[in-house]
């Protein structure tokens, strides 16, 4: 469905681009109190803002957090508090999904989102197949046509879930129609506004897909009217190009001609849409600065800013990307919610009050007394990053997202009283060891035999040591006696059993048919 709408959108868009709709003055406007905050009190609601404040500044707000690395122009600071600004970001489609990383982007636009501007998120399309040399040591894997447009269409569908799940509970929604049309210009014609109105999967946020403008776009074109604009000098000092001319593969002339998609990407969404900031990491700052320039030069005008965030770092000072493995993918099909609150629940203590400042919308004031808690006598370890995992669960998966993952984390908790189903046991299964036996196989088999049969104890001397310090657990529950056998009503509904060696080691069984 949003992929129906990404086409949809871009179409209409296209309709717009003989004419030049410059942003619109008239819908400057700013209100004078906003909920901004995450709820302090339920988790389960933590979306719906509760925390009313003063008409702070979204850029001093993404300062203190530590979301702001660079901007292009000071001026940023007060036309932010002054306009209401069209802020996009770019997602290239080298996946299947976004991970972490990419997450800021979408908590920097949902930023803006909290202070009344608009979000567009561009996927790149068109982009995604010439790849950004930004920050990578080697030219990037060529992806085909099909596996973009798949990749497409799947990092729009989770952007337009987590961005409209957000402004789905906001208070703004009361502002909803009052400058939309504005938007578009005096200039626009009604056709496009109907369009665009149908295709918004509401005023807050929109995603584009920038194949929908390149496709038509011919070399002679790009050269006479970009490609005249952009000096060659200042192409070659941008840091990701210096980085890569020093390489001994050096670089393709494609890549090196990414900055300026990038950069005519903004000046497009700029004269277009009237977009006038675009965010990014810190190693967009080229991409990013190449579009203000150009905007500068071919438009003439000034107006257009630059804002990038630092890169997300683990305590040892690498990056969360997806290239080194273990990447902490944002959509379900490739970590499932419970694997994805897992890993927020154990990060060390050392990295979660900077986690709760960059990755959720807790207020400052409640990080604070947070951080100041785990300090405390009597603190119960990881309840801080408890929080965290849920806030961070609750904005990417969703309300149901974090239910899945609070009952399955509830689940396997060894002794735990929640009584296991078979849907329960199967949505762990992807994330711990599984094997299938047969109904005979394991029907009056003893415990003791089948946690060496499935591999879940390495002998049967392991096994009964364990059942006597207790730590043998069947369906959560421990076992006491060495003969334990299996019955029938330990099959949980017939299809499935966990078993499980301490805290940690588990082991799910599926009944073959
Ligand atoms: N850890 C991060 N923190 C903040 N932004 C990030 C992070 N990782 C990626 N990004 C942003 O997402 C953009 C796209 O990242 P992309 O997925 O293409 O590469 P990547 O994740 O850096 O991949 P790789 O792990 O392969 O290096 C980056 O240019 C950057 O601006
Ligand atoms: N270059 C960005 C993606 C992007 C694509 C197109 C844009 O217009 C902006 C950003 C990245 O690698 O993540």
């Amino acid at each position: 469905m949003a992929a129906t709408a990404v086409a949809a959108a871009s179409r209409t868009l296209f309709l717009c681009r003989s004419k030049l709709v410059y942003p619109s003055k008239s819908f400057i406007h700013r209100p004078k109190r906003f909920f901004i905050f995450s709820r302090s009190s339920s988790s389960s609601q933590a979306t719906l803002p509760s925390l009313s404040v003063s008409p702070a500044n979204v850029i001093e707000v993404l300062q203190e957090r530590g979301l702001l690395d660079a901007i292009t122009s000071e001026n940023l600071r007060s036309v932010a508090s002054t306009s209401n600004l069209k802020v996009y970001c770019g997602f290239d489609p080298t996946a299947e999904s976004l991970h972490l990383g990419n997450l800021l982007g979408i908590i920097v636009l949902s930023w803006f989102q909290r202070f009344g501007h608009r979000a567009v998120a561009v996927i790149g399309g068109a982009t995604g197949r010439v790849g950004d040399p930004s920050g990578k040591s080697l030219e990037r894997p060529e992806l085909d046509t099909q596996t973009v447009e798949k990749n497409c269409s799947q990092i729009s569908d989770l952007i337009s879930k987590i961005l409209g799940r957000r402004s789905s509970n906001s208070h703004l929604d009361s502002r909803k129609d009052a400058n939309l049309m504005d938007e578009l210009g005096e200039n626009g014609d009604s056709s496009e506004k109907d369009a665009i109105l149908k295709t918004k999967q509401d005023d807050s946020f929109v995603i584009l897909n920038n194949y929908d403008w390149w496709k038509d776009i011919t070399l002679l074109d790009f050269l006479r009217e970009v490609g005249r604009f952009a000096r060659v000098g200042a192409m070659m000092a941008k840091e990701s190009v210096k980085k890569r001319l020093m390489s001994e593969e050096g670089m393709s002339y494609t890549e090196f001609t990414y900055q300026l998609l990038q950069g005519y990407d903004f000046l497009y969404l700029f004269k277009n849409m009237g977009v006038n900031v675009q965010i990014g990491g810190s190693d967009q700052w080229g991409n990013i600065t190449a579009g203000t320039e150009l905007i500068r030069k071919i438009l003439q005008i000034e107006g257009a800013y630059g804002l990038t965030f630092p890169l997300l770092l683990k305590s040892d000072g690498t990056k969360f990307g997806k290239s080194e493995g273990g990447a902490i993918w944002l959509s379900p099909a490739m970590l499932s919610p419970y694997k994805f609150y897992q890993y927020f629940f154990t990060v060390p203590d050392v990295d979660v009050v900077r986690f709760l400042k960059i990755l959720t919308f807790l207020s400052m004031e409640e990080i604070k007394e947070l951080q100041e808690g785990m300090g405390k006598s009597g603190y119960v370890p990881n309840s801080v990053q408890r929080r965290l995992a849920e806030e961070v669960t609750l904005f990417v998966h969703g309300e149901e997202g974090l239910a899945e993952a609070l009952k399955a984390t509830e689940a396997l908790r060894p002794g735990a009283e929640t009584k296991l189903d078979a849907a329960t046991i199967e949505g762990i299964a992807e994330d711990v060891p599984s094997c299938s036996l047969a109904y005979d196989q394991v029907l009056n088999s003893g415990l003791v035999d089948l946690s060496v049969s499935t591999g879940l104890l390495s002998s049967k001397s392991a096994a009964r040591r364990l059942v006597k310090q207790g730590g043998l657990y069947l369906n959560n529950q421990r076992v006491d006696s060495e003969d334990k056998t299996i019955e029938d009503e330990d099959i949980v509904d017939g299809k499935v059993l966990l078993l499980s060696a301490g805290k940690k080691n588990k082991m799910v069984v599926r009944i073959s048919s």
